[in-house]
């Protein structure tokens, strides 16, 4: 089993202290950064990505990959794409990751990719990943509960179900599994960028994945790690999930 690693956070790279694998066979995606705009900076580094999802697929395996942020998932079911492998979408996240650039507040660009695949902003990333995008239905979000108002009401009108961790109802076809570690109850998970309490404890996560990955139906996972740089002691708690959710 191999994971594919792109120790990023959007265009910015993460020291290799952020993302504790030892034991596990990685291989690191780490291409040269060109200059323009964060959309063409990230799509440059996506782009192997890609391929080597595809690859790894059309050699009858099932990628692994991890990252610092969530946007990487668009690469993964691109890449998912190319293999002729047409999959729906499985979002674990403490967020709903469905802000378009104009309903967006913060700006913050990882939380657009859920609503990317969905079919807004097209140019700036999917289109550049050769992404083709989904219909509404084909869309599960897990446990997301820190909502901005705009994606609350884009929610509340969409086809996008929304489920908890303890009984995921899984859409049709083969899945992208992708994972935001922060779907874990903050108390559970230090240092995380955005932290969100009350959430499912870590043992439920990584057995609702447990269970998902059983189904034999998960033609990729994407793990996301929006989480500073470790302090004392975060390094064996995040390990052992890292471990628990790629073991799966
Ligand atoms: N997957 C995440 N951690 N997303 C964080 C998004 C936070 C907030 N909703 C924003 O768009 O700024």
């Amino acid at each position: 089993m191999t994971v594919t690693l792109l120790p990023y956070h959007q265009d910015e790279r993460l020291p290799g202290a952020s993302f504790p694998l030892s034991g596990l066979d990685v291989v690191a995606v780490t291409p040269e950064l060109p200059g323009g705009d964060v959309w063409q900076r990230v799509a440059a580094l996506f782009a192997p990505v890609v391929d080597e999802v595809a690859r790894q697929i059309d050699g009858g395996s099932m990628p692994r990959v991890v990252s610092g942020d969530c946007l990487t998932a668009e690469a993964v079911l691109a890449g998912v794409q190319k293999a002729g492998v047409d999959a729906s979408v499985v979002w674990f996240d403490a967020h709903g990751d469905v802000h378009t650039v104009d309903s967006s507040t913060s700006g913050y660009i990882g939380g657009m990719p859920l609503r990317q695949i969905l079919g807004a902003d097209t140019a700036l990333l999917p289109d550049r990943l050769g992404l083709r995008t989904l219909p509404e239905d084909r869309a599960v979000l897990v446990d997301a509960r820190d909502l901005d108002p705009a994606e609350a009401e884009f929610l509340a009108s969409s086809q996008v179900k929304r489920c908890p961790v303890g009984d995921v109802e899984l859409p049709p076809g083969p899945l992208l599994l992708h994972i935001d570690v922060d779907v874990i109850d903050a108390a559970e998970l230090p240092g995380l960028k955005f932290p969100v309490g009350e959430g499912p404890s870590r043992d439920a996560v990584v057995a609702s994945v447990h269970r998902i990955m059983a189904t034999g139906r998960v033609a990729a996972l994407d793990v996301a790690c929006p989480w500073h740089p470790p302090r004392d002691g975060d390094d064996a708690i995040r390990a052992r999930l890292l471990k628990d959710l790629l073991t799966a």
